[in-house]
């Protein structure tokens, strides 16, 4: 598990150590980081020249430590003070005394950057607070050539929300200290953050309120008959999918479930023919059910479905049409249940949800704060959908996707993934699990579909991809298997 902790409680936690010991763990865990990259491109540090564009606070006092070090090492170091009076004045005395050069000059500031070998962005870290200034801004845009290595966060990325209110760097690689920050996990903060580099420097943060499964959190959440499991153990789930004019999101829904896992699947919908000889395995008779998936493709049967399902005494995941319904009845629709509701919803589907008080577009710029706020009106988990998916509980804790891929954004990859947290809701995972399960096993299945350097992909290949999705996931979560995606 990834844990992700808010600047509030970085502080706190790093006030409980000596301040001193503090940066020398950084600052040599950041030189080490640099070191490394600079001898796999140039083949040594010696001679490379490196860029420390150098803020007024702790992030630019470690980003200009860690240039004096390399200056050390024969590299050509020059720094580009961004709030010259305010510099961290013991790292500008310590890159100075090591041959660093010093400018205030922005002009000559950009001429280096278009040429270093590796920038060390420390104009901001988790004391950043609104937009960049237009001194900074402009290395957001500007060309270089080199590697940009993001001291602690991409500058203009918010640490706590991954929120990006103006401009802000794009990293190659992100090196960060302590431990993870929501900003550096949730896009569009995480899509700024290159390839993400932990050193530890000994914080004892307290519980994380954001973390990301890996590989192995997933290899123990799935569900795996036991030699005595029947259909019934395993899980039936129930799909009130479908209809006459989206007939497609009933075979996609069922085809997510059915490789999800579930013992079985009864299907209730209009092309219930076409669902039979797509899936002979389907049931089309009444019986029992452990969770319910209502709403994709669900059309004008939407809302005597979702009557249907929220009326059950077992997990309900509503998505797409029946989201659509429940925007309508709003929050007072769930207020009878006492089984779990697991609402699965895009951005769109999202504003609907909150009011239509705001739009698609501010919801996926915030993800966090939108997810955590339908989750406390509904009183339900929400998987809000899109580039790092999060779910959210109703207490605020949240759990962001580390897998997927945009190729998911094809119709119907929604669908499957729909049927598949289903499936595993039947199988009796909470929501607060079954979720970021099946939104892990859905990314890797449509990155494994797609391919490297990736190819479009249909919501059928994703849905066939899932196996081979559980088996990685199976392998690389038994100690000694493969290293686990994103570790
Ligand atoms: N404490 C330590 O020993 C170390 C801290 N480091 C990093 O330093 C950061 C914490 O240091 P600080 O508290 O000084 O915070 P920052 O380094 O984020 O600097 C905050 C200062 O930047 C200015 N600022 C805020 N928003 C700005 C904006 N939008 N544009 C331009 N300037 C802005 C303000 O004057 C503020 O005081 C963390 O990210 C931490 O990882 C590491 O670099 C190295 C070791
Ligand atoms: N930019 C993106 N990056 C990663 N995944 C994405 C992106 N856009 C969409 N997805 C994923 O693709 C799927 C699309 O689902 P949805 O929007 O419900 O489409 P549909 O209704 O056509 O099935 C979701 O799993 C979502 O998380
Ligand atoms: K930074």
């Amino acid at each position: 598990m990834r844990h992700a902790h808010t600047v509030e409680q970085v502080r706190a936690a790093e006030a409980a150590l000596a301040p001193a010991p503090l940066m020398e763990r950084a600052v040599a865990g950041l030189a080490a980081a640099c070191a490394r990259l600079l001898t796999r491109r140039r083949g040594r540090v010696y001679g490379s020249a490196l860029l420390v564009l150098a803020g007024s606070g702790d992030s630019g006092g470690g980003a200009l430590f860690a240039g004096a070090r390399l200056a050390g090492r024969g590299a050509a170091v020059s720094a580009v003070l961004l709030d010259p009076g305010r510099a961290h004045p013991a790292a500008l005395a310590a890159l100075r005394a090591a041959g660093g050069r010093v400018t205030t000059d922005q002009e000559v500031g950009l001429a280096d950057f278009s040429r270093a070998d590796l920038i060390l962005d420390g104009i901001v870290g988790i004391g950043g607070r609104g937009g960049l200034g237009p001194a900074a801004a402009v290395y957001a845009t500007a060309p270089r050539a080199g590697l940009l290595v993001a001291v602690d966060l991409p500058s203009g990325v918010d640490a706590d929300t991954g929120e990006v209110p103006g401009a802000a760097l794009r990293a190659d690689v992100t090196v960060t200290f302590g431990t993870y920050k929501p900003g550096l996990v949730v896009d569009p903060g995480a899509g700024h953050v290159g390839a993400l580099h932990l050193v530890p420097i000994g914080l004892r943060p307290p519980q994380a309120p954001v973390e990301a499964l890996q590989h192995a959190d997933l290899a123990a959440l799935l569900p795996r008959p036991a030699t005595e499991s029947d259909k019934y153990r395993r899980g039936v789930v129930g799909l009130l999918a479908g209809s006459e004019r989206y007939p497609g999101a009933a075979l996609l829904a069922v085809a997510g479930a059915l490789r999800g896992g579930a013992g079985a699947v009864r299907y209730q919908g209009r092309p219930a023919e076409e669902v039979v000889r797509c899936h002979p395995e389907v049931l089309l008779t009444a019986g029992r059910v452990q969770a319910w998936v209502v709403g994709p493709g669900s059309g004008d049967d939407t809302p005597e479905a979702l009557d249907d399902a929220l009326a059950s005494e077992v997990p309900v995941l509503v998505d797409a049409d029946g989201l659509s319904e429940l925007a309508r009845r709003g929050p007072g629709a769930l207020a009878g249940r006492a089984a779990p509701t697991l609402l699965t919803p895009h951005a769109g589907e999202a504003a609907r949800l909150l009011g239509g008080t705001v739009t698609a577009d501010q919801v996926a710029a915030a993800r966090l704060r939108h997810a955590r706020e339908l989750a406390a009106r509904f009183g339900a988990t929400v998987l809000l959908k899109g580039s790092s998916t999060v779910v959210a509980r109703p207490d605020g804790a949240v759990r962001v996707n580390p897998t997927g891929t945009s190729w998911l954004a094809t119709a119907g990859s929604g669908d499957v993934l729909a049927g598949l947290a289903g499936a595993l809701l039947a199988a009796g995972l909470t929501p607060w699990d079954a979720a970021p399960a099946a939104a892990y096993l859905h990314g890797l299945a449509g990155r494994l579909a797609a391919g490297e350097p990736g190819a479009p992909v249909t919501a059928s290949d994703v849905a066939a991809a899932l196996p081979a999705a559980w088996r990685d996931v199976a392998e690389g979560g038994r100690p000694g298997g493969a290293a686990g995606l994103g570790d």
